[in-house]
């Protein structure tokens, strides 16, 4: 059972530090736009001399030879995993996956299907999508798989139809993870971490139920013993 990974969203690396600094072990982390364009690769190198595993969730976007060249950089880095928007396409898609993964072969490169912000509403009236939420979610998740990336991300809800139709080795990272007592914030496709073990999700993200808790360690213990089923 993979660690639950949590999301780094802070502003300046004294905050990571402080928050880090709580645990004595070591955690699976992501690294997103937030920490990364604001305090820059050394996080990232920070971060990972201190033993933690690393998602880079960067969500690139842009024309393929862009994308492919950021990548074959971020592929130095030394991290666990990084990401593109599926909707670049999959001549992006490919050549992101290959860029990066020439120089960090066991690296694992995924795509961004549908935001869990995203709801049937806006699929439908803001992008005027003619296909519901469901059906976009694993229209792009066929087009990860065809471009050779190892999985996308999605909310838990999609993971069994995206396992059943793509492939049970395709990796679902899904985030939009609440208990009952969170606030829901900006997420509106969330789940539990329970349900999202049994949802059959490869990966959870947690975020704010955990760096926003009075007391991250024990939120992080409870999540995680809830996410490997200790708990029922
Ligand atoms: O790619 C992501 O990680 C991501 C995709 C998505 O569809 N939804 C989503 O919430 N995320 C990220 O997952 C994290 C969720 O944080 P919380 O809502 O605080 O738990 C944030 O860092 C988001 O940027």
């Amino acid at each position: 059972m993979t660690k639950p990974i949590i999301a780094l969203d802070f502003n300046t690396f004294d905050e990571v530090q402080k928050f880090l600094g709580q645990f004595d072990e070591s955690l699976y982390v992501k690294v997103g736009m937030e920490l990364y364009m604001l305090e820059g690769r050394n996080v990232i190198k920070e971060i990972r001399a201190m033993g933690h595993d690393l998602f880079l969730d960067l969500k690139l976007h842009d024309i393929p030879n862009t994308v492919a060249r950021t990548m074959a950089g971020l592929g130095k880095l030394d991290v666990q995993m990084v990401n593109v928007h599926a909707r670049g396409g999959s001549e992006m898609m490919r050549r992101a996956n290959l860029a990066f993964k020439e120089h960090n072969p066991d690296g694992i490169c995924i795509a961004v299907t549908e935001l869990t912000s995203t709801n049937e509403n806006m699929v439908k009236n803001e992008l005027r999508s003619e296909i519901s939420l469901e059906e976009s979610v694993l229209n792009l998740a066929a087009l990860t798989k065809q471009a050779g990336l190892d999985g996308v991300v999605s909310s838990p809800l999609e993971s069994p139809l995206i396992h059943k139709k793509i492939g049970e080795n395709f990796v679902t990272v899904t985030p939009g993870i609440r208990m009952s007592e969170n606030r829901n914030d900006d997420q509106v496709r969330i789940v539990t971490p329970e349900h999202a073990r049994e949802l059959g999700s490869n990966y959870i993200v947690v975020g704010r139920p955990i760096t926003q808790s009075h007391n991250p360690v024990e939120a992080y213990h409870h999540i995680k013993s809830l996410w490997e089923g200790h708990n029922e």
